[in-house]
């Protein structure tokens, strides 16, 4: 699995890099991005934060607006950040923000056009943590990330893959997609109509019906949320993750924040705990 380095900026001491590869679960050429901790350039191997980001973002918005690179040289920790979704030019896309490129909700679509190419799924759980494995000096500890659609698919994907990841948190998530506009519109052109299917994407079902019975199997999650955030009333809802992590007893840290929105002003003032946090669990 060859990568092209296409830029590299040194970054407290260590390096944000872009590289470009092939991707065989896209079917498309595919750009993501790095945060390379200076204790990678002494030969250590580090552990490694997946951070998926939101609707109409690329590898770029993360790396250049959350200011996680400080935090991240001094705990020794590598950060990647996939796109959103599959690009190019033959690649479907829809008029909207919320469908298509930029949008890929991190499933495996079923229905046409998507199918060809919007496999986001298995791109995050299979071929990328292949890449990095394969090309970087990393340990196989694994955390993982995301804000909004991609809070949505940090936290789906650390429940489904309890074994591969030891953490996982989320700025502002969309924790139960089949049951808000943006998972609806997206979840129906993916998926298609059957609401069985979509279950397997949504954060709050699988907490309470997935693989739930083992207490090993609980990851811990930290979940941040904006009381001023425009998409918490109809898109986001916590407090619906919040009853079901009750009732399950899960290991769920939702934090409220007074006066934040929606935007990365809010990620850049608690990326530091959050990074602190998987710390704690990427030992
Ligand atoms: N353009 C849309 C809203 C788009 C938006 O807010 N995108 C967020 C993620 S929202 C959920 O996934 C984002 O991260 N934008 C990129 C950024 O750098 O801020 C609208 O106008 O409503």
């Amino acid at each position: 699995m060859s990568i092209n380095e296409i830029s590299a900026n040194k970054s407290f001491s260590g390096w944000h890099k872009q590289f470009t590869h092939t991707s065989s679960a896209l079917n498309c050429e595919m750009r993501f991005a790095v945060y390379l901790p200076p204790q990678m350039e002494q030969g250590k191997k580090v552990p490694v934060l997946y951070w998926l980001s939101g609707l109409t973002c690329t590898d770029e918005n993360f790396m250049q607006k959350a200011g996680a690179h400080r935090m991240a040289a001094e705990l020794g920790m590598m950060i990647v950040a996939p796109d959103t979704s599959p690009r190019g030019d033959d690649v479907a896309d829809d008029e909207g923000y919320d469908l298509g490129k930029g949008a890929g909700f991190y499933v495996n679509a079923t229905q046409e056009p998507w199918a060809k190419h919007y496999q986001m799924y298995d791109y995050i759980t299979h071929e990328l943590p292949q890449i990095i494995e394969g090309n970087f000096s990393v340990t196989e500890q694994k955390a993982i990330a995301g804000h909004s659609m991609g809070g949505h698919g940090a936290l789906m994907i650390a429940l489904r893959n309890p074994q591969m990841f030891v953490s996982a948190s989320a700025f502002s998530p969309i924790v139960n997609p089949m049951n808000c506009p943006w998972g609806e519109k997206a979840f129906t052109a993916y998926l298609g109509d059957d609401k069985e299917v979509w279950k397997e994407y949504d954060t709050c079902y699988l907490m309470e019906n997935y693989l739930m019975e083992q207490t090993d199997q609980k990851i811990p999650m930290l979940v941040s949320q904006g009381e001023a955030d425009q998409f918490l009333a109809e898109q986001l809802k916590p407090e619906a993750l919040q009853a079901v992590a009750s009732k399950k007893s899960y290991p769920l840290i939702l934090e409220y924040h007074q006066g934040y929105d929606h935007s990365y002003y809010f990620i850049a003032s608690f990326i530091e705990q959050h990074l602190k946090f998987h710390a704690e669990h990427l030992v």
